[in-house]
Protein backbone atom coordinates (compact mmCIF):
# COMPACT_ATOMS: atom_id res chain seq x y z
CA UNK A 1 0.00 0.00 0.00
CA UNK A 2 1.44 3.66 -0.68
CA UNK A 3 0.70 6.59 0.98
CA UNK A 4 0.36 8.26 -2.49
CA UNK A 5 -2.64 7.84 -4.69
CA UNK A 6 -3.88 4.60 -5.26
CA UNK A 7 -6.64 3.98 -8.09
CA UNK A 8 -7.59 1.00 -9.38
CA UNK A 9 -10.26 -0.26 -12.27
CA UNK A 10 -12.45 3.06 -11.99
CA UNK A 11 -15.22 3.70 -13.87
CA UNK A 12 -17.23 6.82 -14.59
CA UNK A 13 -20.46 7.22 -16.37
CA UNK A 14 -22.88 9.89 -17.08
CA UNK A 15 -26.18 9.78 -17.34
CA UNK A 16 -28.57 7.23 -17.76
CA UNK A 17 -29.99 4.89 -21.17
CA UNK A 18 -29.25 5.91 -24.44
CA UNK A 19 -28.04 8.79 -22.91
CA UNK A 20 -25.05 6.79 -20.98
CA UNK A 21 -21.40 8.07 -21.65
CA UNK A 22 -18.50 6.50 -20.21
CA UNK A 23 -16.16 9.18 -19.27
CA UNK A 24 -13.41 6.38 -18.01
CA UNK A 25 -13.59 3.05 -18.37
CA UNK A 26 -11.51 0.66 -15.95
CA UNK A 27 -8.69 3.12 -15.22
CA UNK A 28 -5.56 2.15 -13.20
CA UNK A 29 -2.97 4.22 -11.26
CA UNK A 30 -0.24 4.08 -8.53
CA UNK A 31 1.00 7.26 -8.01
CA UNK A 32 3.68 7.28 -4.88
CA UNK A 33 5.46 9.71 -2.81
CA UNK A 34 7.82 12.14 -5.15
CA UNK A 35 6.57 11.00 -8.78
CA UNK A 36 5.44 13.45 -10.75
CA UNK A 37 3.22 11.95 -13.45
CA UNK A 38 1.28 13.71 -16.73
CA UNK A 39 -1.58 12.85 -18.11
CA UNK A 40 -2.40 13.94 -21.94
CA UNK A 41 -5.11 13.33 -24.27
CA UNK A 42 -8.01 14.97 -26.66
CA UNK A 43 -10.61 17.37 -25.96
CA UNK A 44 -13.76 15.08 -23.89
CA UNK A 45 -10.88 11.94 -23.10
CA UNK A 46 -12.01 12.42 -19.66
CA UNK A 47 -9.11 14.06 -18.23
CA UNK A 48 -11.51 16.40 -15.70
CA UNK A 49 -13.29 13.53 -14.69
CA UNK A 50 -9.85 11.49 -13.47
CA UNK A 51 -8.51 14.38 -12.01
CA UNK A 52 -12.20 14.97 -10.31
CA UNK A 53 -11.99 11.81 -8.62
CA UNK A 54 -8.47 11.78 -8.30
CA UNK A 55 -8.89 14.71 -5.96
CA UNK A 56 -12.01 13.28 -4.09
CA UNK A 57 -14.71 16.16 -6.07
CA UNK A 58 -16.38 13.32 -7.78
CA UNK A 59 -17.57 9.65 -6.75
CA UNK A 60 -16.60 6.89 -8.83
CA UNK A 61 -18.91 5.10 -10.68
CA UNK A 62 -17.12 1.56 -9.97
CA UNK A 63 -13.74 1.13 -8.29
CA UNK A 64 -11.60 1.91 -6.12
CA UNK A 65 -9.74 5.12 -4.89
CA UNK A 66 -7.14 5.36 -2.58
CA UNK A 67 -5.38 8.41 -1.00
CA UNK A 68 -2.42 7.79 1.38
CA UNK A 69 -3.95 4.71 2.88
CA UNK A 70 -7.55 5.67 3.37
CA UNK A 71 -10.79 3.83 0.78
CA UNK A 72 -11.79 7.74 -0.10
CA UNK A 73 -14.34 5.78 -2.85
CA UNK A 74 -16.10 4.94 0.09
CA UNK A 75 -16.50 8.10 2.40
CA UNK A 76 -19.57 10.20 3.31
CA UNK A 77 -19.54 14.37 1.62
CA UNK A 78 -17.99 15.38 4.88
CA UNK A 79 -14.89 12.92 4.79
CA UNK A 80 -14.18 13.55 1.68
CA UNK A 81 -14.60 17.46 2.36
CA UNK A 82 -11.84 16.64 4.90
CA UNK A 83 -9.67 14.83 2.77
CA UNK A 84 -9.36 18.18 0.33
CA UNK A 85 -8.11 20.11 2.88
CA UNK A 86 -5.98 18.31 4.63
CA UNK A 87 -3.98 15.92 1.40
CA UNK A 88 -4.68 17.48 -1.53
CA UNK A 89 -3.18 20.30 -3.12
CA UNK A 90 -4.72 21.84 -6.18
CA UNK A 91 -3.03 23.95 -8.94
CA UNK A 92 -5.76 24.76 -11.39
CA UNK A 93 -5.21 26.54 -15.00
CA UNK A 94 -5.51 30.45 -13.60
CA UNK A 95 -4.23 30.85 -10.45
CA UNK A 96 -8.14 31.48 -8.63
CA UNK A 97 -6.17 33.75 -6.33
CA UNK A 98 -8.58 35.40 -4.12
CA UNK A 99 -8.17 39.30 -5.24
CA UNK A 100 -8.50 41.20 -1.93
CA UNK A 101 -5.86 39.05 -0.23
CA UNK A 102 -2.15 39.72 0.05
CA UNK A 103 0.08 36.76 -1.18
CA UNK A 104 0.67 35.73 2.23
CA UNK A 105 -2.81 36.15 3.24
CA UNK A 106 -3.72 33.47 0.02
CA UNK A 107 -1.68 30.77 2.31
CA UNK A 108 -2.80 31.53 5.51
CA UNK A 109 -6.71 31.63 4.05
CA UNK A 110 -5.56 27.72 3.91
CA UNK A 111 -5.00 27.09 7.09
CA UNK A 112 -7.76 29.68 8.34
CA UNK A 113 -10.26 27.40 6.70
CA UNK A 114 -8.98 24.15 8.67
CA UNK A 115 -9.63 25.89 12.12
CA UNK A 116 -6.83 28.89 13.08
CA UNK A 117 -3.55 30.16 12.11
CA UNK A 118 -0.70 29.48 14.28
CA UNK A 119 2.82 31.34 14.07
CA UNK A 120 4.22 28.23 12.81
CA UNK A 121 1.63 28.80 9.70
CA UNK A 122 2.96 31.91 9.31
CA UNK A 123 6.20 31.02 9.48
CA UNK A 124 6.26 28.29 7.13
CA UNK A 125 3.93 30.30 4.68
CA UNK A 126 7.02 32.89 4.22
CA UNK A 127 9.43 29.61 4.28
CA UNK A 128 7.40 28.40 0.74
CA UNK A 129 6.85 32.43 -0.70
CA UNK A 130 10.74 32.68 -0.33
CA UNK A 131 11.33 28.82 -1.93
CA UNK A 132 9.23 29.81 -4.65
CA UNK A 133 11.38 33.25 -5.29
CA UNK A 134 8.07 35.41 -4.06
CA UNK A 135 10.24 36.94 -1.04
CA UNK A 136 9.50 40.61 -2.10
CA UNK A 137 5.77 40.22 -2.97
CA UNK A 138 4.25 39.05 0.14
CA UNK A 139 1.79 41.90 0.52
CA UNK A 140 1.26 42.17 -3.12
CA UNK A 141 -1.81 41.76 -4.57
CA UNK A 142 -2.91 39.77 -7.27
CA UNK A 143 -3.60 42.76 -10.04
CA UNK A 144 0.00 43.56 -9.36
CA UNK A 145 1.60 40.05 -10.04
CA UNK A 146 2.96 38.64 -13.35
CA UNK A 147 1.11 35.53 -14.65
CA UNK A 148 3.96 33.64 -13.70
CA UNK A 149 4.29 34.88 -9.57
CA UNK A 150 0.54 34.57 -9.53
CA UNK A 151 0.89 31.07 -10.72
CA UNK A 152 3.97 30.23 -8.36
CA UNK A 153 1.46 31.59 -5.36
CA UNK A 154 -1.13 29.20 -6.31
CA UNK A 155 1.81 26.44 -6.05
CA UNK A 156 2.72 27.61 -2.59
CA UNK A 157 -0.69 27.70 -1.35
CA UNK A 158 -1.10 23.91 -2.56
CA UNK A 159 1.69 23.03 -0.81
CA UNK A 160 -0.01 24.85 2.69
CA UNK A 161 -1.49 22.12 3.80
CA UNK A 162 1.50 19.65 3.84
CA UNK A 163 -0.42 17.29 0.99
CA UNK A 164 0.27 13.70 0.35
CA UNK A 165 -1.30 14.58 -3.52
CA UNK A 166 -0.93 17.50 -5.69
CA UNK A 167 -2.97 17.23 -8.61
CA UNK A 168 -2.53 20.11 -11.76
CA UNK A 169 -4.98 21.15 -14.21
CA UNK A 170 -3.23 22.88 -17.41
CA UNK A 171 -0.74 24.71 -14.85
CA UNK A 172 0.87 26.88 -17.92
CA UNK A 173 -2.28 27.42 -19.59
CA UNK A 174 -2.00 30.95 -18.86
CA UNK A 175 1.62 31.25 -19.43
CA UNK A 176 4.51 31.86 -22.24
CA UNK A 177 7.18 29.34 -22.70
CA UNK A 178 9.40 30.55 -19.87
CA UNK A 179 7.34 30.87 -17.01
CA UNK A 180 5.56 27.76 -18.11
CA UNK A 181 8.69 26.11 -17.85
CA UNK A 182 9.77 28.01 -14.15
CA UNK A 183 6.01 26.59 -13.13
CA UNK A 184 6.43 23.36 -14.15
CA UNK A 185 10.23 23.04 -13.03
CA UNK A 186 8.97 24.43 -9.43
CA UNK A 187 6.07 22.04 -9.09
CA UNK A 188 8.65 18.97 -10.13
CA UNK A 189 11.25 20.33 -7.65
CA UNK A 190 8.70 20.47 -4.84
CA UNK A 191 7.26 17.16 -5.39
CA UNK A 192 10.67 15.69 -5.78
CA UNK A 193 12.12 17.34 -1.99
CA UNK A 194 8.55 17.09 -0.39
CA UNK A 195 7.93 13.55 -1.15
CA UNK A 196 4.38 14.58 -3.46
CA UNK A 197 2.71 11.92 -5.55
CA UNK A 198 1.57 14.64 -8.16
CA UNK A 199 -0.41 14.44 -11.31
CA UNK A 200 -0.56 16.84 -13.87
CA UNK A 201 -3.08 17.08 -16.94
CA UNK A 202 -1.24 18.85 -19.44
CA UNK A 203 -1.50 19.97 -23.34
CA UNK A 204 1.80 21.30 -23.05
CA UNK A 205 4.01 18.40 -25.08
CA UNK A 206 7.01 20.51 -23.80
CA UNK A 207 6.43 20.23 -20.17
CA UNK A 208 6.35 16.22 -20.21
CA UNK A 209 10.34 16.10 -19.71
CA UNK A 210 9.75 17.27 -15.90
CA UNK A 211 7.44 13.84 -15.89
CA UNK A 212 8.80 10.95 -14.74
CA UNK A 213 5.59 9.11 -16.34
CA UNK A 214 3.60 10.11 -19.46
CA UNK A 215 -0.11 8.58 -19.74
CA UNK A 216 -2.15 8.71 -23.20
CA UNK A 217 -6.12 9.51 -21.88
CA UNK A 218 -8.09 8.21 -24.81
CA UNK A 219 -11.95 7.95 -25.14
CA UNK A 220 -11.60 7.17 -20.99
CA UNK A 221 -8.74 4.80 -20.85
CA UNK A 222 -5.57 5.89 -19.24
CA UNK A 223 -2.39 4.07 -21.50
CA UNK A 224 0.83 4.16 -20.07
CA UNK A 225 3.08 5.94 -23.00
CA UNK A 226 6.95 5.60 -23.92
CA UNK A 227 9.10 7.49 -21.04
CA UNK A 228 8.94 11.32 -21.26
CA UNK A 229 12.63 11.14 -20.51
N1 LIG B 1 -21.55 16.25 -16.03
C1 LIG B 1 -21.51 15.56 -17.18
N2 LIG B 1 -22.63 15.02 -17.69
C2 LIG B 1 -22.59 14.29 -18.85
N3 LIG B 1 -21.48 14.04 -19.56
C3 LIG B 1 -20.32 14.57 -19.09
C4 LIG B 1 -20.26 15.37 -17.89
N4 LIG B 1 -18.99 15.76 -17.69
C5 LIG B 1 -18.27 15.25 -18.71
N5 LIG B 1 -19.06 14.54 -19.55
C6 LIG B 1 -18.63 13.78 -20.76
O1 LIG B 1 -17.61 12.86 -20.34
C7 LIG B 1 -16.56 12.78 -21.30
C8 LIG B 1 -15.22 13.15 -20.64
O2 LIG B 1 -15.25 14.56 -20.27
P1 LIG B 1 -14.04 15.30 -19.52
O3 LIG B 1 -14.53 16.67 -19.21
O4 LIG B 1 -13.58 14.45 -18.40
O5 LIG B 1 -12.95 15.35 -20.70
P2 LIG B 1 -11.58 16.20 -20.79
O6 LIG B 1 -10.57 15.25 -21.35
O7 LIG B 1 -11.28 16.82 -19.50
O8 LIG B 1 -11.91 17.33 -21.85
P3 LIG B 1 -11.28 18.84 -21.97
O9 LIG B 1 -9.83 18.67 -22.32
O10 LIG B 1 -12.10 19.41 -23.11
O11 LIG B 1 -11.53 19.53 -20.67
C9 LIG B 1 -16.97 13.70 -22.44
O12 LIG B 1 -17.62 12.90 -23.43
C10 LIG B 1 -17.94 14.65 -21.80
O13 LIG B 1 -18.88 15.13 -22.75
Amino acid sequence: MTTGLEISKVSKYYGEGNNKVTALEQVSITVEPGEFVAVVGPSGSGKSTFLSIAGALLKASEGEVRLNGQPISTFSEKELSSVRLKEIGFIMQSSNLVPYLNVLDQLLIVKKMAGKIKAEDRAFAVKLLEELGLWSKLKSFPEELSGGEKQRTAIARALMNHPNVILADEPTASLDTQRAHEVVNLISHQVKTRKIAAIMVTHDERMLEYCDRVYHMEDGKLLLAERAK
